[in-house]
């Protein structure tokens, strides 16, 4: 089982906010903080253009080895955002259980204002509110599968989502000065 110091890692449908919710978290944390998908883009160009040149099994392949190399290389001090996909992958679950994974779950009312035109999101191409609700519904038992604890977006600020996360994951201030002793 994870400790408090495993790397902590989001996971969740797309648009849920998984890189500006981790890229925050981290910044607060003073943690260093990697997302996957822009690793992969670093590395590999746009994720369309993958999408287009290898397919969607060409991507998971690639997403896959950035993922393992991440939390190889990660430790306590890193925050690490997945895609929305990425659980998909046996191995990467099965990596995930030496991490903190928080999934953070919203509804389709919430996302679709962000699902704009889908272009970047080659999984949503047609009707993107359509896709996401079938995706949804398909991966929602692998989040389940991975996560330590789900933290629920809806109606909440990127800011109320980290408070959520670090009270969820026993991080808040008032637990570390009582852990660490050094309380008033
Ligand atoms: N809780 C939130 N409230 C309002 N906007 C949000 C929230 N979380 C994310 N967003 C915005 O929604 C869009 C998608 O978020 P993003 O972090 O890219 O999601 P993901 O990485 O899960 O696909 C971004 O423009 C982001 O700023
Ligand atoms: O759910 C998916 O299959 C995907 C989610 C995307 O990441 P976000 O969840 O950060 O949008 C990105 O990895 C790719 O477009 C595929
Ligand atoms: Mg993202």
């Amino acid at each position: 089982m994870p400790g408090t110091l495993s790397p902590v890692v989001f996971t969740g449908p797309m648009a849920t906010g998984k890189t500006a919710v981790g890229r925050s978290f981290a910044a607060r944390r003073g943690l260093t903080f990697v997302d996957t998908d822009r690793r992969i883009t670093q590395r590999h160009g746009p994720i369309p253009s993958i999408f287009e040149a290898e397919g969607e099994d060409g991507f998971r392949r690639l997403e896959a080895d950035v993922v393992r190399e991440v939390l190889a290389g990660g430790g306590p001090g890193v925050v690490v955002s997945l895609g929305g996909g990425a659980v998909l992958n046996a191995g990467t679950r099965a990596l995930l259980k030496a991490a903190r994974v928080v999934f953070l779950d919203a509804d389709l009312a919430t996302v679709l204002p962000r699902l704009n035109a889908g272009a970047s999101r080659p999984m949503l191409a047609g009707d993107a509110g359509e896709r996401w609700a079938t995706l949804y519904e398909q991966r929602r038992p692998l989040y389940l599968e991975v996560a330590e604890c789900v933290v629920d977006t809806r109606g909440r600020t990127v800011r109320q989502v980290v408070d959520e996360v670090e009270r969820m994951l026993g991080l808040n201030d008032s637990n570390e000065r009582r852990t660490t002793g050094h309380g008033t």
